[in-house]
């Protein structure tokens, strides 16, 4: 699975005219962490060492995608699992699923990025909350702490608009909606502002402002007189 992940990763960026990405599981689980069977064999602090650069290196380069990604979890996303949510710009939870970062249980901490991330995310008083006692966060908590970014509903609801797939697709659709050089600037900056300091990402800023300023979709609004009524 490891693998199969920095393969598609790969195949991602050179993705030109990607937009947007949503990652969900095969299953009824999002994903349940690393292969216990796996794990158990390479359970020795070199072998995890290397299991960690790896991973921190693919779930970078998955965050860092120039395109807007959602973790559509349904189910269980547990240890590794779990961390994977992080690699993605927004997490939508089914209304039965489940984030949990079971490590403290394996007697492990995080090491593909995911504490790193969660931090960031949700601020490091819910992070060390998180991770200090593996908590499950359901959609409610999740929403509460700004884990979760919207919830799917069951398409059996009555009200409920469709599967949860076509829901992540509806709602992500309001972030990609327009040209792909445009949302992807939009990424850039935003990442830049996340990870770089201030000087550095203001000059990102100003380097990513020029690919998009006099560019075919500026003049086209600007030809249109457009009203943002
Ligand atoms: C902690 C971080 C660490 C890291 O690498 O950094 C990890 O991620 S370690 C992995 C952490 N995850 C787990 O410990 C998951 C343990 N499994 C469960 O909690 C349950 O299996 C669950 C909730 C995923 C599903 O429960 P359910 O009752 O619905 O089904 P089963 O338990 O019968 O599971 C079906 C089948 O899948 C196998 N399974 C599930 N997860 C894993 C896994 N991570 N690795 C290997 N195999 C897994 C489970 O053993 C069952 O196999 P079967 O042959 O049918 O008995």
């Amino acid at each position: 699975m490891m693998v199969d992940l920095e393969e598609r990763v790969s195949e991602l960026e050179n993705w030109t005219d990607g937009k947007g990405l949503i990652l969900c599981g095969a299953a009824e689980t999002f994903c349940s962490g690393s292969d216990l069977n796996a794990v158990r064999a390479i359970s020795n602090p070199q072998d995890g060492m290397k299991m960690s650069m790896f991973m921190q290196n693919t779930l970078t380069r998955l965050l860092r995608l120039p395109l807007i990604s959602v973790a559509l979890v349904e189910g269980r996303a547990l240890g590794g699992g779990a961390e994977l949510t992080t690699a993605c710009d927004f997490r939508l939870m089914a209304s039965d699923s489940v984030i949990q970062f079971v490590h403290k249980h394996m007697g492990l901490v995080p090491g593909w990025g995911g504490g790193a991330r969660l931090v960031r995310i949700v601020g490091s008083q819910n992070a060390l909350k998180l991770l200090g006692g593996a908590l499950k966060v359901d959609p409610k908590l999740g929403l509460q702490i700004g884990l979760a970014d919207g919830v799917v509903e069951d398409a059996q609801t009555v009200e409920a608009p469709g599967s949860h797939l076509e829901q992540a697709e509806k709602w992500l659709g309001t972030y990609i909606k327009g040209p792909a050089p445009v949302i992807q600037a939009v990424k850039k900056v935003v990442l830049s502002g996340r990870e770089l300091p201030l000087s550095e990402a203001l000059k990102t800023e100003m380097g990513v402002f020029g690919t998009v300023w006099g560019g075919p979709a500026n003049l086209q609004a600007l030809a249109s007189k457009s009203k943002h009524k």
